[in-house]
C-alpha cells in the first residue's frame, strides 16, 4: 500500500529567499507527502553537506529516485537506507543532505497519509500526542542571523510553567511583543533577524536587561513561570588563531568563557544554554556541564550535529546534558531518531529545532511530539515559524 511510485523534486524559496529543495512522494494507493529542506547560516563544521539546490536535485534524480521507486514509504528505515545507498558517502555530499532530508520527510508524510494517521502518530506510535514540548522562542538575536546586533546569536523565551502548549506559544509571542515595547522605551530601533527575532544594535549586556524585563512583564500577565535561555553559537565567536572567543574588541579564553557563562546562568536563572563553547572543545563543555548542568540545560548543536558518533563522544566526556536535533544536519529522519534514542538512553534531553532558513514545512512539530522531546526551538513569529507553532496547537487540539 505504501509502495513508492514516484518522487518529484523542485526548487522552492526558503524564508531568506534562497532556493531550497522540495520533494513530493506518491504511493501506489494514492498516498501523498511533501517535504522541504531548511538551511542553516551558522552551520556546524561537522554537518552533512547541503549542495546548491539545483545540483542536489539533479544528483538525487539520477541516483536516489530510481532506488526509491518500489520501496515502502511506511518503512522509514528502508527509505532512508535507500537514500544512504544512493549517496554512498558518510555526509550526503554526493546527492546533498537537502534532497535527502526533503525526501525522507516527504516519504514519512506519504506513509502517514496512506495510514490515515497524523504524522506524529505514524512516527511515534499510538501513545504519543499527550505530551508537548516547551517551545523555545527566539526574541532577540544577532550573530550570523543579524549583523550589527548582539554577539550572542539567540535570546530564547522559555515558558516552562505554561499549562498547555497553546499558552506557551502565545506567551512567547507576548514576550516578543514586550521586547519591542522595552526597546521602544529605551529609544532603541530594531529590525528583525533571519528568524524573526528583534535584532537591536545593543550590547549583549543590555540585551540581557531587555529580555529579562520583557519576560518579567509577561510572567506577571500570564501567571506562570517563564524563564529564558540562549544559543551562544560559540563556534562562530571562536577564533582558532587567537584561541579565544571574540566579542567585538574583547576576547575571552576558554576558561573565561566558562566563567562568563556560569555567571550568566546564575544571574539570570537561565533555563537553557546552547553551544556555549566551541564545537571542538568537548573538555570545556564537560567542565561547564559539571558546574551548572544540575540547574540548566547545556545543549550541543554544532557540537553534536545530530550525529550519534559525536553524541557518543559527548556522553563519554560528560559534555552537555542535551542535544539539538536538526534532521537536515544528518540527512534523514532515521538518523535523527537514532540520535534522539541515544540521548534518551543516556539521560540527555532532546530539543527538536528549526534552521534559520525555513519553509512552511511543519514536520519538526510532529517530530517533537513523536519523540516526546522536552523542547522545540522554532522561533516565535513569522509565517515559516508559526507554521510549526500552529501545527503544535493543532496536534494538541486533535485537529491534524
Ligand atoms: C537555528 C540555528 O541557526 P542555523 O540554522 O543558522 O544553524 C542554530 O544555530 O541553532
Ligand atoms: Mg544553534
Amino acid at each position: 500500500m505504501t509502495r513508492i511510485t514516484s518522487v518529484s523534486l523542485r526548487r522552492v524559496l526558503d524564508s531568506r529567499g534562497n532556493p531550497t529543495v522540495e520533494a513530493d512522494v506518491l504511493t501506489e494507493s494514492g498516498g501523498f507527502g511533501r517535504g522541504a529542506a531548511p538551511s542553516g547560516a551558522s552551520t556546524g563544521e561537522y554537518e552533512a553537506i547541503e549542495l546548491p539546490a539545483s545540483e542536489s536535485i539533479a544528483k538525487a534524480r539520477e541516483h536516489a529516485v530510481p532506488r526509491l521507486e518500489g520501496v515502502y514509504a511506511g518503512d522509514q528505515r528502508a527509505v532512508d537506507n535507500a537514500l544512504r545507498a544512493a549517496d554512498g558517502t558518510d555526509d550526503f555530499s554526493a546527492i546533498g543532505a537537502n534532497s535527502a532530508v526533503a525526501i525522507s520527510m516527504a516519504a514519512a508524510k506519504a506513509a502517514a497519509d496512506v495510514l490515515g494517521a497524523p504524522l506524529y502518530q505514524h512516527l511515534g506510535g499510538a501513545f504519543r500526542g499527550e505530551n508537548f514540548p516547551v517551545p523555545l522562542g527566539n526574541v532577540v538575536g544577532g550573530g550570523e542571523h543579524a549583523k550589527e546586533a548582539t554577539h550572542i546569536q539567540e535570546f530564547l523565551a522559555a515558558p516552562v510553567g505554561a499549562p498547555s502548549v497553546s499558552e506557551a506559544v502565545f506567551a512567547n509571542a507576548a514576550v516578543h511583543a514586550a521586547v519591542a515595547d522595552v526597546l521602544d522605551e529605551r529609544g532603541v530601533p530594531a529590525a528583525k533577524g533571519d528568524e524573526g527575532a528583534w535584532a537591536p544594535p545593543i550590547s549583549d549586556a543590555e540585551a540581557f536587561e531587555v529580555v529579562d524585563e520583557a519576560v518579567d512583564r509577561v510572567e506577571d500577565e500570564v501567571g506562570f513561570e517563564i524563564r529564558f535561555g540562549l544559543d551562544m553559537a560559540a563556534a562562530e565567536l571562536y577564533d582558532d588563531d587567537r584561541e579565544a572567543y571574540v566579542y567585538g574588541d574583547e576576547t575571552k579564553s576558554a576558561d573565561e568563557q566558562i566563567e562568563y557563562v556560569a555567571g550568566l546562568v546564575d544571574e539570570y536563572d537561565l533555563a537553557y544554554v546552547e553551544d556555549p563553547l566551541d564545537e571542538n572543545d568537548y573538555e570545556a563543555f564537560a567542565e561547564l556541564t559539571d558546574r551548572v548542568g544540575d540547574r540548566t540545560l547545556i545543549c550541543g548543536d554544532d557540537l553534536f550535529v545530530t550525529n550519534v558518533e559525536r553524541l557518543q563522544d559527548g556522553i563519554d566526556a560528560g559534555a552537555a546534558n542535551s542535544i539539538l536535533i536538526k534532521p537536515n544536519q544528518i540527512g534523514t529522519l532515521s538518523d535523527a531518531f537514532d540520535a534522539v534514542e541515544l540521548a534518551a538512553r543516556n539521560g540527555y534531553e532532546t530539543v527538536i529545532s528549526h534552521r534559520s532558513g525555513e519553509t512552511e514545512d511543519a514536520t519538526i512539530a510532529h517530530l517533537a511530539v513523536a519523540t516526546d522531546a522536552g523542547y522545540i526551538k522554532t522561533g516565535t513569529v513569522g509565517g515559516e515559524r508559526t507554521a510549526k507553532l500552529n501545527e503544535l496547537v493543532r496536534i494538541a487540539d486533535d485537529a491534524v
